[in-house]
C-alpha cells in the first residue's frame, strides 16, 4: 500500500495553485492519473519519486516511510526503488540496447533479469542495435525494460505512449500490462486517452487544480455501467447521420472506422467528438457516452 498525503504551492499560468493530494494506492494495482494539462499530475509523480520536495507531507510505501516532513525524513530518489518511463526515451545514444540495460543494473547484481526482460519485452533481435536505429515504439520498449532492470517497487509512466501511433500504442499497452502482472508492480500511469485508461487501469484519479476531484474504477469515474457483454470497444464519434428514427454513428477506433446504428434516445444525447463505449449482447449494440 502506498499512502500519500502531500501539499505544495505551485505556480500555475493563472496564479498560485495548491497541490493537495491525499490517497492510498493498493500494492499491485495499476492507477492512472487523468486530468487537464497543468492539473498537477507530473508534479505528483515527481514528488513521489523524490525529484521534488513538497511543502508538507508524508509518503509511506509498503510500511516504509519515504517522506515525513514533520520528522525530517526524506529518502533520496536512488533509495526509492522507482522505475520511470517518460515520453522522451532518454536512452544513451552511444550504447546498444543491451548496454543501455546493463548500465541500469546496480553493480554486483545478478544480470539474469536482463535476459528475462529481453525475452518478455521481445527485444532479442534489437539487443545489439543503437537507439538511433530504432523506431519510437522500439525505443519505448527499451525504455520500459530499462526502467525494470532494478526491480522497482513502483513503475511510473508519464504519458509514455502519447507520441506513438495507435497500433504500436496498443502493443505497448500489452507489454506494460504483462510486466505489471509478472513483476507484481504498483504502476502509476499518466494518460489522456480514455480508451487506454479503460483498457489498463484498476483505478483512476481525476486531478483538477491540484486536487483529486474523482476517484474509482474507470466505469465509476467516466460514468458508464460495467457490462457483461459479448464484446466491447471504445472510440470517438467522428460523424452522426440521422435517418428517420435512427442514427448512424461513424466511430474511430485507433486507425479503424466503424459504423454503428443507435436508436433515437441514444443518438439524441451524442455529438461529434464524444468518446463512447459500444458493447453488444446478442448482436444488439449498446452505446454509452464516457468521460
Ligand atoms: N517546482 C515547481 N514549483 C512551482 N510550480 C510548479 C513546479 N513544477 C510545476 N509547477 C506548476 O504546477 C502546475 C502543474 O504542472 P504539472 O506538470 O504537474 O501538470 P500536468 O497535470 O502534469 O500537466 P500536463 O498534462 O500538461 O503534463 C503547472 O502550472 C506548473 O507550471
Amino acid at each position: 500500500m502506498i499512502e500519500i498525503s502531500i501539499q505544495k504551492k505551485l505556480k500555475s499560468a493563472s496564479g498560485e495553485m495548491l497541490l493537495n493530494i491525499n490517497t492510498a494506492i493498493k500494492k499491485g494495482s495499476l492507477v492512472t492519473l487523468y486530468g487537464k494539462s497543468g492539473a498537477g499530475k507530473t508534479t505528483i509523480l515527481r514528488i513521489l519519486a523524490g525529484l521534488l520536495n513538497p511543502d508538507h507531507g508524508k509518503i509511506d510505501v509498503n510500511g516504509a516511510t519515504w517522506l515525513n516532513t514533520s520528522e525530517g525524513i526524506n529518502l533520496k530518489p536512488q533509495k526509492r526503488k522507482i522505475g520511470f518511463v517518460f515520453q522522451d526515451y532518454a536512452l544513451f545514444p552511444n550504447m546498444t540496447v543491451i548496454e543501455n540495460l546493463k548500465f541500469a543494473l546496480n553493480k554486483g547484481e545478478d544480470d539474469n533479469i536482463i535476459n528475462h526482460l529481453i525475452d518478455i519485452i521481445e527485444l532479442g533481435e534489437l539487443q545489439n542495435r543503437k537507439p538511433d536505429t530504432l523506431s519510437g515504439g522500439q525505443k519505448q520498449r527499451v525504455a520500459l525494460a530499462r526502467a525494470l532492470v532494478q526491480k522497482p517497487s513502483i513503475l511510473m509512466l508519464d504519458e509514455p505512449l502519447s507520441a506513438l501511433d495507435s497500433e504500436i500504442r496498443f502493443k505497448l499497452q500489452q507489454y506494460i500490462l504483462k510486466v505489471h502482472k509478472e513483476y507484481n508492480l504498483t504502476t502509476l500511469l499518466i494518460s489522456h486517452d480514455i480508451s487506454e485508461i479503460i483498457r489498463m487501469s484498476d483505478k483512476v484519479l481525476e486531478i483538477d487544480q491540484g486536487k483529486i476531484i474523482k476517484q474509482g474504477k474507470p466505469n465509476e469515474v467516466f460514468n458508464y455501467k460495467e457490462l457483461n457483454a459479448k464484446f466491447q470497444f471504445t472510440g470517438t464519434i467522428i460523424e452522426i447521420e440521422k435517418q428517420d428514427f435512427l442514427y448512424i454513428l461513424t466511430i474511430r477506433i485507433g486507425k479503424d472506422l466503424v459504423k454503428v446504428v443507435a436508436d433515437e434516445s441514444e443518438g439524441q444525447q451524442l455529438v461529434i467528438g464524444d468518446n463512447i463505449l459500444v458493447s453488444a449482447k446478442a448482436f444488439n449494440p449498446v452505446i454509452h457516452k464516457i468521460g
